[in-house]
């Protein structure tokens, strides 16, 4: 009989996924769901034939380097692969695999979410009933938002969630304007009724909202600097729902707290777990919406991410190329 593969997952699973995983293959759970210490991850990878790690876990070059010989594959649960230095895995034979597509929709409700609940100050709202009980009843001029109606959304980054963000914005009479590394189909732009700026820098001025939506590469690293926030009018309002390197979170507190831009939306940061108190502060202001990274959290969107990662294993062990294989071409 075949050796079954030796999996190492490090965080737990939905059951009916981790269920499976113990069926199918040699696999060690981590039932505790601690996170994994960088000396753990080394060990797990000094024994593991696949290892499953999701956005929490930071497999860099040193941590490749030491792999043992027997580590062929990282599948992780997880849709962005920024966690994982994929060149140094490739350069080593050990090969790299994501999650996509699962988890686009419910990602874009996240992020359309928070277009909506920004402006139409929905938690601000929430907490007058929830906390205070003081409220005096409708009054003509007080928790005065902003129409989202009629605005313009800028995308940065219009790949599968970008669209999915697209589609739901036009659905509230969001005017769609993007920028992408390329421009996308003529028949996408069309079906949107998206404009496309080929100059980042260009659209920020213009726009209302911004949603950013791609991955995060060494090219996007503080892709929305300092000088770029700047450009962004002082009544519009910035969504993240991709990671938090994107955007100098720094400079977007500085920003907001002076009125240059009127809010945020975030569900990424840029040490998470770690969250800035200014960013705090301003939540308690009422001038961001702060999600602790949610955005694909729903019970059909793991079990379907953990199904991919299943997949993505099987096929590898039976010889085939597995269907989520992050190439080259995609760093
Ligand atoms: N908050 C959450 O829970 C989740 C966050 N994500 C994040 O969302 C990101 C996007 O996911 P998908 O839409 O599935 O990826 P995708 O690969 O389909 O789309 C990303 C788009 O960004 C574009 N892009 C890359 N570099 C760019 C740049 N410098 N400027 C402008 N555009 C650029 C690409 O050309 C592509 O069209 C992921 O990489 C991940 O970081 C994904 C899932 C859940
Ligand atoms: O942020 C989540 C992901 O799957 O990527």
């Amino acid at each position: 009989m075949k050796k079954r593969p030796h999996v190492v997952v490090t965080r737990r699973l939905p059951d009916a996924i981790e269920t499976r995983m113990r069926e199918l293959f040699e696999t060690e759970l981590n039932i505790d769901d601690v996170p994994m210490s960088p000396d753990a991850l080394a060990a797990a990878m000094q024994r593991a034939e696949v290892l499953v790690p999701t956005v929490t876990d930071r497999i860099d070059a040193a941590l490749i380097a030491a792999a043992g010989p027997q580590l062929k594959l990282i599948a992780s649960f997880s849709n962005g692969f920024d966690h994982i230095d994929v060149e140094a895995a490739l350069k080593r034979g050990i090969a790299v695999t994501n999650t996509p597509g699962v988890l686009t929709e419910d990602t874009a409700d996240m992020t359309m979410a928070l277009i909506l609940a920004v402006p139409r100050r929905l938690v601000e709202g929430a907490r007058v009933l929830s906390a205070d009980r003081d409220w005096a009843g409708w009054t003509p001029t007080w928790m005065l938002g902003r129409r989202v109606t009629g605005k313009r959304l800028g995308i940065v980054g219009m790949g599968r969630i970008g669209q999915a963000v697209a589609r739901r914005a036009r659905a509230f009479g969001v005017s769609i304007h993007y920028h992408n590394r390329h421009r996308v189909a003529p028949q996408v732009e069309e079906a949107l009724e998206a404009t496309w700026w080929d100059s980042l820098d260009q659209m920020l001025a213009r726009m209302d909202i911004i949603s950013i939506n791609c991955p995060r590469t060494p090219g996007t690293y503080h892709l929305l600097s300092e000088r770029r926030l700047k450009l962004m009018r002082p009544e519009a309002y910035l969504v993240n729902t991709a990671r938090g390197e994107i955007v100098d979170e720094a400079a977007l507190i500085k920003l907001i707290a002076s009125g240059a831009i009127a809010g945020a939306g975030l569900d990424v940061y840029e040490n998470e777990p770690m969250i800035n108190p200014k960013l705090l502060r301003l939540a308690e202001a009422g001038k961001v919406v702060l999600l602790p990274h949610m955005g694909s959290a729903t019970i059909e969107g793991r079990i379907e991410m953990g199904e991919k990662v299943l997949i993505n294993i099987r096929a590898f062990f039976d010889g085939h190329k597995p269907p989520d294989r992050v190439l080259p071409s995609m760093l």
